[in-house]
């Protein structure tokens, strides 16, 4: 039987794990598991979380994505329980160009912003059909579902890849986001965060609005199918500083109401029932560093398949990554041993 082991147990790992063969012994090797108490560690429980196509994409992040948002449409389309909503999305912008929007005619319900629909100052805009995700419902029914399979799940910390080793997998995938970085046996160093001052509110709201104004002015809100609304508005690439400022939150607030004011009604965090108020780091790999990383590498004798550093996120990119990460494993495995598949 082909074994596999995964490190990691966030979207990546388990939209992965959702991709291999049902007859692979398939485990997974992780520090955070969707059950637990949030941690800042893993950054699958904060994400936002929505489909967003990322403008400059390369033709191998392009392809990535769309398997994404086809594999999630698919889910919503078919599974009312999973923590995904087909939503409109509207993004307005202030600079930027409609030309590099390479994913209009691949995605549903795409449509530019008449003149009159723009506020000003922006200068164009666009609404289409996307996935909002509520990832912690989305991530344990994944969990529950791969559990149903057969596939385990271990908990274990590991420093270095080769800590697995004696696990006797034919085939090893990192999918340990962050923590590439360091990893022995990983250590890639083009890796960098990027910050995200963010708050969910208790909010029943079905629509996605992302605001793009210049000089980094930013705010987006994902109404998600669990009743509540991710706000974000502080996006700062290359830092990873955890600390949440009031400044930034009221900033936050101002900018919704301003853009927003039919669903942000109010300024004041008094007027909203805030769950939970953050500011947490993903990391991502740039794309003239590659873009995401989906590639085979043998490291101290194992097999590795790493699976990290997906630039708009882990969300936007997970089927397509799971998908590539398939099929490295489906050409990878004729060349294993026989007794590997007995
Ligand atoms: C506030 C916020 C909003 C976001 N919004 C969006 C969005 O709208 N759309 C989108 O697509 N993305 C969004 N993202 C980004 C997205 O959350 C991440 O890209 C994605 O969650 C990364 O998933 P992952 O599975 O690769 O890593 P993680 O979720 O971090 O999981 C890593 C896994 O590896 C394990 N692991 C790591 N190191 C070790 C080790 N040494 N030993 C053992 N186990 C280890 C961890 O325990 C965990 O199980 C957002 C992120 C944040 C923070």
């Amino acid at each position: 039987m082909v074994k596999v082991t995964i490190l990691g147990a966030g979207v990546t790992g388990l939209t992965i794990a959702s991709q291999l063969p049902a007859d692979y012994k398939v485990t997974i090797v992780g520090k955070h598991f969707p059950d637990d108490p949030n941690d800042f560690d893993y950054a699958s429980h904060w994400a936002g979380a929505c489909w967003v196509g990322v403008p400059k994409s390369s033709a191998h992040d392009r392809k990535l994505q769309l398997d994404s948002y086809a594999g999630l449409w698919n889910i919503a389309s078919e599974h009312d329980d999973a923590g995904l909503r087909i939503s409109e999305v509207t993004e307005i912008m202030e600079f930027g160009s409609p030309d590099d929007i390479w994913f209009k005619s691949h995605i549903h319900g795409f449509r530019y912003l008449r003149p009159e629909e723009l506020p000003e100052p922006a200068t164009w805009g666009m609404t289409y059909k996307s996935i909002i995700i509520s990832p912690p419902v989305f991530l344990k029914w994944l969990n529950t579902r791969l559990d149903a399979r057969g596939v385990e799940f271990k908990r274990m910390i590991v420093q270095d890849l080769n800590d697995l080793k004696d696990l006797g997998h034919d085939i090893l995938i990192n999918a340990s986001g962050a923590s590439s970085k360091h990893l022995l046996g990983v250590a890639d160093q083009t890796l960098i965060p990027c910050r995200l001052q963010s708050l969910v509110i208790q909010k029943d709201w079905d629509k996605g609005f992302i605001y793009r104004g210049k000089d980094g002015y930013y705010f987006n809100i994902f109404g998600r199918p669990d009743g509540t609304c991710y706000v974000g508005g502080f996006k700062d690439f290359g830092v990873d500083d955890r600390n949440v400022y009031d400044d930034q939150r009221q900033t936050i607030l101002t900018r919704g109401h301003t853009v927003l004011p039919e669903v942000i009604t109010s300024d004041q965090p008094k007027d909203h029932k805030i769950l939970y108020d953050i500011a947490t780091s993903y990391w991502l790999r740039p794309q003239e560093y590659g873009g995401a990383r989906i590639e085979m590498e043998v490291v101290g004798g194992q097999k590795v398949i790493h699976a990290y550093g997906q630039e708009a996120g882990g969300f936007t990119y997970s089927f397509g990554m799971a998908r590539a990460a398939g099929q490295l494993v489906a050409e990878y495995a004729p060349k294993l041993p026989v007794s590997s598949h007995l």
